[in-house]
């Protein structure tokens, strides 16, 4: 029945009987599982004392239950020979109460040292991924990295209660219980073995299946999490697009992959269960018949033969854990090491809180590139070929070209997001790698392209980073990116919560937020990436004006496409595919680089006119030369 549940839901193009690994997981080398379990003993180190006290209780209180069988043959034996049992039963009647509170602190105190390593792994893992080199983050998608951080640090839970600790439990249970079995008859003892190590050979042949159906059920948890990531991100689109169905398809073959390997684990699993009670009850009978003729012939007493089966069936919990804990072992495996290789992944050095802001205006900083080369990480073509140029401190510089040619690049390798194959970039003449990562970045204000808002209130997304802002500051901010009258607009001001994203914002009033966030820092350099793209001609000018008043103190650089923007520049670089082209002023350029006068009628807009007499110069100039 249940197998045929989610099939309702296949479509008939399912495409969802491949078992490769997600394309991004191609070409990573695999964490050894030697690295997933050192990994795992770090964080189990500082809690074991609690697991020693823990295991040890949850010990003491199967032991206690295992003295039970004992008390329960007295009991018999006093029947049997018509002496008074009172003591036994009250004694018996103890021991079960004490042995379920005993094994009860003891599960609590093992649960809590799996939720605090549940802890110590995710944390580790938040500061991780919050520190990761950007261009790691080109590597696993972000889906994957929440399924990692989320999904498979859950799974972790089991590998103490139950694959470490069970382990050890039900082993030393196991042996004190054979001992026991020993000591009562030892015929029946071998008979019990024979029997068990039987099932025990047959069920672990089924143990490798069950690993890697366990470890592709996660995959599949992982690729369902990336194609939601992936939908919910673009949602907007997805809708308009009517693309909800095929993204569905996406993130239910992941989901059904999921389903289809926890199946399996599940199959496998509840075989095992079965197995054991179909051993214990094949083992069951063969001492009834061994035991019944011994009985019979003298050779051992009606007591001891119950006292012996009552112990048979105390070997199903620790045969029970001992399997179990061999399945979650596994599990743990392949999550651990999912979660390592996480752990693996290059960071930057975690930067210093930061410090109160100050109030002072700050000095602007010049920057130079070198003979800059770069290309992004893998094997794609080179961004920059060797560009060099020079921003001086404080004013407005440009950067134009058209698609693709390598701008936003420049401020990427600023804020030092990647490095360059080679060459070198300087603020105020110091190579920025001899620069300590979060001062740099400090002394920066970045605007990214789509101007990204974030999930809270205004106030949130213009102090993010920046926890001791004062409000004249912040209305300081919010007067100079023209949001003042947005903020007076709305029911709680400055906190409204403005949506996922920022959806509750339009496109202007987002770009117009993240320029009051780089403001606020005060930065030394200022990098608007097409700021102005999205704003209305009055909200432009009036962010221009600000622009263009703060030069003296910051040194602006601009990638845009607008003319309205790049005209004002002090300087304009121009860029094609990855090189520098021309550097000059508005007037300069329109006379003396064509694609620059391209980029102007087309996409700057420029009018005709212009244009015309721009040409017009440009050749009486090449005319009236020698
Ligand atoms: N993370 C990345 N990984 C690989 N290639 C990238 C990455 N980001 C950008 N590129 C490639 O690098 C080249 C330069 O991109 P860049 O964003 O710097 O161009 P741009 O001049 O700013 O373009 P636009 O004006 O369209 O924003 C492009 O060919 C782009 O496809």
């Amino acid at each position: 029945m249940l197998d045929t549940a989610p099939d309702t839901a296949r479509r008939p193009d399912a495409k969802d009987e491949h078992d490769d690994p997600p394309p991004h997981e191609s070409g990573r080398p695999a964490i050894l599982r030697a690295d997933a379990w050192r990994d795992m003993l770090r964080y189990l180190r500082p809690q074991r004392r609690r697991i020693a006290l823990g295991g040890g209780l949850s010990l003491l209180g199967g032991f206690s239950g295992l003295i039970q069988p004992v008390i329960a043959k007295s009991v018999v034996e006093n029947l049997e020979a018509r002496s008074p049992v009172m003591a036994a039963l009250i004694a018996l009647t103890a021991l079960v109460l004490v042995s379920a509170v005993v094994g009860a602190i003891g599960t609590f105190i093992l649960m809590r040292v799996s939720e605090s390593v549940v802890l110590s792994t995710r944390r580790e893992v938040i500061r991780r991924v919050l520190w990761l080199r950007v261009a790691e983050t080109d590597k696993i998608p972000p889906g994957d990295l929440m399924s990692r951080a989320t999904a498979d640090t859950t799974l972790m839970r089991s590998a103490v209660t139950t694959a470490i600790v069970e382990t050890v439990n039900g082993a030393v249970m196991l042996v004190a219980i054979l001992v026991l079995m020993g000591f009562m008859d030892w015929v029946l003892l071998l008979t019990t073995l024979a029997v068990v190590l039987l099932g025990g050979v047959l069920v672990a042949t089924g143990l490798p299946q069950l690993e890697s159906a366990a470890r592709r059920a996660q995959e599949g948890v992982a690729e369902l999490s990336t194609a939601l990531e992936r939908a919910l991100g673009t949602f907007r689109t997805i809708k308009a697009s009517g693309a909800e169905e095929s993204e569905a398809e996406v993130a239910e073959q992941g989901a059904r992959r999921a389903w289809r390997h926890s199946l399996k684990v599940a199959r496998l699993d509840s075989l095992v269960g079965a197995f054991i009670t179909v051993t214990i009850q094949v083992a069951f009978l063969a001492v009834l018949g061994v035991g019944g003729a011994r009985v019979a012939s003298g050779a051992m007493s009606l007591g001891s033969l119950i006292a012996f089966l009552l112990y048979l069936f105390y070997l199903v919990p620790p045969l029970g854990a001992l399997v179990t804990a061999m399945i979650r072992f596994n599990v743990v495996a392949a999550a651990m090491s999912r979660v390592s290789e996480l752990l693996r992944l290059r960071t930057e050095p975690e930067s210093p809180a930061p410090a109160r802001m100050t109030h002072t205006p700050s000095t602007p900083a010049s920057l130079t590139f070198e003979d800059v080369v770069f290309r992004y990480p893998g094997d794609g073509p080179v961004v920059h070929h060797g560009i060099s140029f020079e921003v001086p401190a404080a004013g407005m510089t440009a950067f134009v070209g058209p698609s693709g040619a390598g701008k936003s690049t420049v401020f990427s390798l600023i804020e030092r997001f990647y490095e360059p194959e080679s060459g070198t970039v300087r603020l105020d003449g110091q190579d920025i790698r001899d620069l300590e990562l979060g001062a740099l970045r400090a002394a920066i204000g970045y605007v990214e392209q789509d101007a990204p808002v974030l999930a809270g209130t205004i106030r949130d997304n213009l102090c993010i980073g920046m926890p001791y802002v004062d409000e004249g500051e912040l209305r300081r901010v919010v007067d100079q990116a023209r949001l003042g009258e947005l903020v007076g607009r709305l029911p709680h001001g400055l906190d409204t919560q403005v949506g996922h994203r920022g959806t509750k914002l339009s496109g202007g009033e987002r770009q117009r937020v993240a320029v009051a966030r780089a403001l606020l820092r005060r930065p030394r350099l200022l990098l608007l990436d097409e700021v102005t793209s999205q704003l209305d001609a009055r909200n432009e000018n009036a962010l221009r004006e600000v622009i263009t008043g703060i030069t003296a103190e910051t040194t602006v650089v601009v990638v845009a496409h607008r003319l309205s923007t790049v005209s004002t520049a002090d300087r304009i670089v121009v860029m094609d595919g990855g090189r520098i082209r021309a550097v000059g002023t508005h007037e300069e350029l329109l006379s003396e680089d064509a694609l620059y006068r391209e980029l102007a009628a087309t996409q700057m807009l420029l009018p005709v006119s212009q244009l015309e007499a721009s040409a017009a110069r440009a050749s009486d100039t090449l005319g009236e030369r020698p």
